[in-house]
């Protein structure tokens, strides 16, 4: 190609110095390759022309083909204005000017076709546009704008001083004169042509210069699904990598345990979703890398099973398999959860948490070490330097968000080589966030929840109105229901917070008094033994209110509870209370949420409170605690680079992501090493992103 794209923007006609200025300034635009960068960050469909008689008031971005057949000048408080006369065949309208006139009068001509663009008013019985964008109709017809009018990010605000949008399209345009648009392809012809996308060069002029939405459609999904496929290729190949260095323990076969379990034993019918994700899991468990996976579902999905039924392809494999929960409540019921469930099967299952006795302990130790301990379930006590397996095949982490990567690691130096892990959350990020961020993991996702279960009614309820939520309590408990109220306890130490649970609690035990009521109390600065016998009334039904703090957000399952209420709900963050309206829904029985809150709340907490009133769906409200916290927040950490992205949306793009993953895969499949003469354009190009870190920085 004759021209350098790191020709200095100066050299571009129609440029200059005060302009080149500025470009550098306030846009970051220094060389011919920044200024082809420049994506539009919104269009303006210019491919209608309406007539005169179809106007409607208020109408923006409106274009009309007339002609000037005259101006007056009308007086008004201050100044004049200029009005002159358009006029079409079906009808005339005013175009009006406050300032400018005498350009204006100068350089229009009258009685020649121009095009008028701009906001409809409706004054003294007439349509009018004020300060109207003005071309003459042959010139807007060899304008390059004249389909989509791609609008530039900051040119709105910059106009004043020089660069409008109008002047940057101008340099586009030029820019494309004197380059011919001759720009070199980044992606490879089975690529293009299998997902039949448009050329880069093609797609590049149409990103500024697109005729119609259909084209601009196509264009924006190629930039898009390019940006998202080298990301992806780059997670991936990160992924194989691991593979390949990592060797995990072949499990071969799926044997007696998980046969007689899903044969005889399996307490109902299996979701569409689980089967899918066992599936996933058994072909990572049977080949020869390691299992690093991480199982999202929703609240209620049914996660606990495919735990279960995953430890036990592990049995069948003579390997013993752990699994931690990130609190002893949690601990202890998936302990009696599993327990139940694998009753018949004749397995070993023990529990380790803070609180197991040093006999219990020792004895835990021992029949791990010489591996008649099958499956081993506890909190982080697992991670203590004492709890050393025969041979652990299978470490299931569930809630991955309160262990950070290191514990996780740790689980790992347990065995000479590393178990198969699957990392549970019922806190769901984003599966573009989750896609983008964990390019060491595998993901699966159980999207639909098991059958019959109803929906339940989410309200929000001011302080105020708190005799009316009592009133309610007491009908549901009549019914023979359980109810929960949770207090905010951010952090478990906070003295106010504390007083808030104890003033509640008082309260609560006024207006439902014994004997009638029981109720339960559940919060963090208890022993650990109190705490259970108080969860163990409340799950077996001897407790009609448990009164708690956020101690109770992860996992707990009571089928008969049926209203959870949260106190001073708008200090909790999306996700929290998405997971504390999860304890509820569990069973057959209608289910309420009720959020209570003060009357002051800030505009995120209406859009919380909004959120859960309107949604059950928990990637929904992942995706809007996106959009209010930021990717950076939610991750704990600012994962740069991986979610700087320039035209692809990390929050509404999931299906191109998902493509281009799907195809990332493919290609790495069957070419890990990018060698094959078909994929030499993707590995040039995936050579300049290590290079220039940015793939939009490498066009050529
Ligand atoms: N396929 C199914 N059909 C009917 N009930 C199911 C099915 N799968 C799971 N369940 C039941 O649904 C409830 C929720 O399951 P589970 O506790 O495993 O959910 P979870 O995904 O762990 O959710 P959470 O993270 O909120 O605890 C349990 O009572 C379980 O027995």
């Amino acid at each position: 190609m004759s021209v350098n794209l790191q020709t200095p923007i100066d050299y571009l006609k129609g440029v200059g110095p005060n302009r080149a200025d500025l470009l550098r300034k306030e846009l970051g635009i220094h060389t011919y390759q920044d200024l082809i960068n420049l994506f539009p960050n919104r269009y303006i469909d210019r491919t209608h022309y309406y007539k005169i008689n179809k106007l409607q008031r208020n109408n923006a971005d409106v274009q009309v083909i007339g002609k000037i057949t005259g101006f007056k000048e009308v007086a008004q408080k201050r100044g004049k204005r200029l009005v002159a006369t358009f006029q079409d065949e079906t009808g005339t309208m005013e175009l009006v000017w406050f300032r400018g006139q005498k350009w204006i009068r100068e350089n229009l001509k009258l009685n020649k076709p121009y095009v008028a663009f701009g906001k409809t008013n409706w004054f003294s019985s007439k349509f009018n546009m004020a300060h109207p964008d003005l071309e003459l109709l042959e010139e807007h017809e060899k304008n390059l704008r004249s389909g989509m009018q791609a609008i530039y990010p900051s040119t709105e605000k910059l106009s004043n001083k020089g660069i409008s949008n109008r002047v940057v399209g101008k340099i586009m345009q030029q820019l494309f004169i004197e380059t011919g648009g001759k720009f070199t392809e980044t992606l490879s012809e089975n690529l293009l042509s299998e997902l039949k996308l448009i050329s880069k060069k093609d797609a590049l002029f149409n990103v500024h210069f697109p005729k119609n939405q259909k084209l601009l459609s196509k264009t924006q999904y190629r930039l898009k699904f390019e940006e998202l496929f080298y990301i992806q290729l780059q997670l991936i190949l990160k992924n194989l990598i691991h593979k390949s260095k990592i060797k995990g323990f072949p499990f071969e076969k799926v044997g007696d345990y998980f046969n007689s379990f899903f044969n005889d034993h399996l307490p109902f019918e299996l979701t569409n979703a689980q089967k899918r994700v066992l599936k996933e899991i058994r072909a990572d468990l049977g080949s020869n890398a390691q299992m690093n996976r991480l199982l999202q579902g929703d609240v209620g999905s049914g996660k606990t099973i495919v735990a279960l039924m995953s430890m036990l392809i592990a049995l069948d494999n003579d390997f013993q398999a752990c699994l931690m929960a990130p609190t002893e409540i949690l601990s202890v019921q998936h302990y009696n959860g599993l327990l139940e469930l694998c009753n018949s099967l004749n397995i070993s299952i023990k529990l380790l948490t803070g609180s197991t006795k040093t006999s219990d302990r020792k004895k835990i130790h021992e029949s791990l070490e010489n591996g008649e301990l099958q499956i081993l379930i506890g909190t982080h006590a697992l991670l203590e330097d004492k709890v050393r397996f025969k041979n652990l095949g299978l470490a299931i982490i569930d809630e991955q968000h309160r262990f950070g990567v290191a514990q996780r690691s740790k689980l790992w130096k347990k065995n000479t080589s590393p178990p198969h892990v699957l990392v549970m959350t019922a806190t769901p990020i984003p599966r573009t966030l989750a896609m983008s961020i964990y390019g060491d993991l595998d993901i699966s996702i159980i999207d639909e929840l098991p059958p019959g279960r109803k929906s339940i009614k989410t309200v929000h309820r001011y302080d105020k109105n708190r005799l009316n939520v009592f009133r309610f309590i007491r009908e549901e408990i009549d019914k023979g229901r359980q109810i929960y109220i949770v207090y905010p306890l951010i952090q478990e130490s906070s003295a106010m917070d504390y007083k808030d649970l104890m003033d509640g609690y008082e309260s609560i035990s006024r207006d439902f008094p014994m004997p009638k009521y029981q109720i339960s109390i559940v919060h963090g600065k208890m022993k650990p033994a109190d705490k259970d016998y108080e969860m163990q009334r409340f799950i077996k039904g001897e407790t009609q209110i448990m009164v708690a703090t956020t101690v109770i957000e992860v996992g707990v399952n009571v089928p008969n509870a049926s209203v959870m209420i949260i106190e001073s709900a708008e200090r909790f963050g999306l996700s929290q209370l998405h997971q504390l309206r999860g304890r509820v829904g569990r069973g057959a029985e209608q289910s309420y949420c009720i959020l209570m809150t003060s009357h002051k709340l800030s505009n995120d907490s209406k859009i919380r409170l909004e959120t859960m009133v309107k949604t059950n769906d928990g990637f929904e409200i992942a995706e809007v605690d996106l959009k209010l916290r930021g990717p950076g927040d939610i991750m704990g950490t600012q994962q740069s680079g991986v979610l700087n992205l320039k035209i692809a949306d990390i929050i509404k793009d999931n299906d191109i992501l998902q493509s281009a993953r799907f195809y990332a895969k493919k290609i790495l499949q069957s070419d890990p090493a990018l060698s094959k003469q078909e994929n030499h354009t993707i590995l040039n190009t995936y050579r300049q992103l290590s290079k220039y870190k940015n793939i939009w920085n490498y066009i050529s």
